[in-house]
């Protein structure tokens, strides 16, 4: 029997089971270990997401105190990776900052070969991440060391604190803790298929994040919030901005933090962080970023049937707080570890080597030419 043939993309094959998430079912759900994204972005806190995907429940009060208690303790970074980090330069992207971080920690704080600390492995990313980020752009930004260790209750805090040098207003904290939840987890994506594929294979956690990392950097994924950005910023207002687009859309190029490849009518995270857009849009007295998104979204929708996905609204939020473009994708890094790492064992608790075929489409059987017969 002849072999069913991929779409391209895999678009909609099934590659496997997860308990974690179910993403676009009846077109736009979005659930993590069955809780509705909506529920969990307005009542919880993302590091009882963090503790729901990685052990399956949602914790108790005293299991969460001792979750937030190990993961400020995680917040130090080993002297041999500050020195890496320092050798980085300004110039390099900071994607390329967290790929090197994650796999340096892997050198200095190797998981056990039967994983038996893969969950200490994952806890120490997820607190070291903002840690690592922050302490290369201070000190080749700014020439300062910093130190890493505050004494934020959350993780979205402890990164503006590192950031902007003092702990974050309410505000600021509460939005940040609503994009970590939105980002945390969302089943087979690109970058999570890369950890699971690795993970596949045996390996240890921290090449298992260091190659999704490579796979969310790039624009048509995590990326897309950093392009996003760029292209808001490109129109003075909101006309300029439709004009903008319609000229765009004509010219056949991509708007990047639209469309999605699961979702068919709308990416349910987005009208979360719109809201959130909003609301830090009115209190920086923001006239321009906030009505040209708008106006993008709109012509989007009206002339291409295009929604904005999670990272479309991300791009101004991050900007009203003072977050520097670079470092849009980095803080989706510091969500989506949960998510990865939730697969990564996930994927050990029941695997078999991911190794799919492929369709050959090269030449015929052809015989070996000798170097000097080669025209
Ligand atoms: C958190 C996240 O990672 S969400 C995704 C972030 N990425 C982006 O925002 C990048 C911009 N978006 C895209 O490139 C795509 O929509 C993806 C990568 C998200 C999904 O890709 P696919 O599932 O392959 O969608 P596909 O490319 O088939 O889109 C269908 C049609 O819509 C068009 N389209 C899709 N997205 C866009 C867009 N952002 N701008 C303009 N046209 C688009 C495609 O060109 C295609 O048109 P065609 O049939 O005439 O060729
Ligand atoms: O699911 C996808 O393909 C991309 C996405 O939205 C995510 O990873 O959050």
């Amino acid at each position: 029997m002849a072999e069913k043939k991929m779409g391209a993309g895999l678009r909609g094959m099934v590659a496997g089971e997860t308990a974690l998430c179910t993403v676009g079912k009846e077109g736009t759900g979005l659930t993590y270990r069955g809780y509705d994204i909506e529920e969990l972005a307005e009542k919880a806190r993302f590091e009882e997401v963090a503790y729901l995907l990685l052990h399956g429940k949602l914790p108790t009060k005293a299991e969460l105190d001792a979750y937030i208690a190990k993961i400020k303790k995680g917040r130090g970074l080993p002297q041999a990776l500050k020195d890496a980090l320092e050798r980085i330069p300004a110039e390099a992207h900071p994607m390329d900052v967290m790929r090197t971080g994650a796999s340096m920690l892997g050198n200095l704080e190797t998981e056990a070969e039967d994983f038996s600390d893969q969950d200490d492995a994952a806890d120490r990313l997820l607190a070291a991440f903002p840690s690592i980020i922050c302490y290369w752009y201070q000190f080749s930004h700014h020439g300062k060391r910093i130190e890493t260790e505050t004494d934020d209750e959350s993780i979205g805090a402890h990164f503006l604190h590192l950031l902007h040098g003092k702990a974050p207003n309410e505000l600021h904290a509460r939005v940040m803790n609503v994009s970590l939840i939105l980002y945390a987890e969302h089943e087979f994506n690109a970058s999570t298929f890369t950890a699971r594929v690795c993970a596949s294979t045996l390996s240890d956690m921290h090449s298992c994040i260091t190659g999704a990392i490579g796979s969310l950097r790039g624009p048509l994924h995590g990326g897309a919030n950093e392009k996003a950005m760029a292209l808001i910023e490109q129109f003075s207002s909101a006309e300029d901005a439709t004009k903008g687009i319609h000229g765009m859309l004509e010219r056949k190029e991509k708007i990047m933090g639209f469309g999605h490849a699961v979702y068919t009518e709308r990416d349910p995270r987005n009208a979360i962080i719109k809201n959130w857009s909003k609301k830090l849009a009115e209190e920086v007295g923001d006239t321009a970023l906030y009505p040209i998104s708008e106006a993008v979204e709109s012509v989007m929708w009206n002339e291409k049937k295009l929604f904005a996905n999670a990272d479309f609204f991300h791009a101004s939020a991050y900007n009203f707080m003072g977050i520097p473009t670079k470092l849009f994708t980095p803080i989706f890094v510091m969500s989506r570890l949960t998510g990865w790492a939730a697969h990564v064992k996930e994927q050990r608790a029941k695997n078999r080597i991911i190794r799919p075929n492929a369709e050959y489409v090269g030449p015929e059987l052809q015989s070996y030419v000798p170097i000097e017969e080669r025209s």
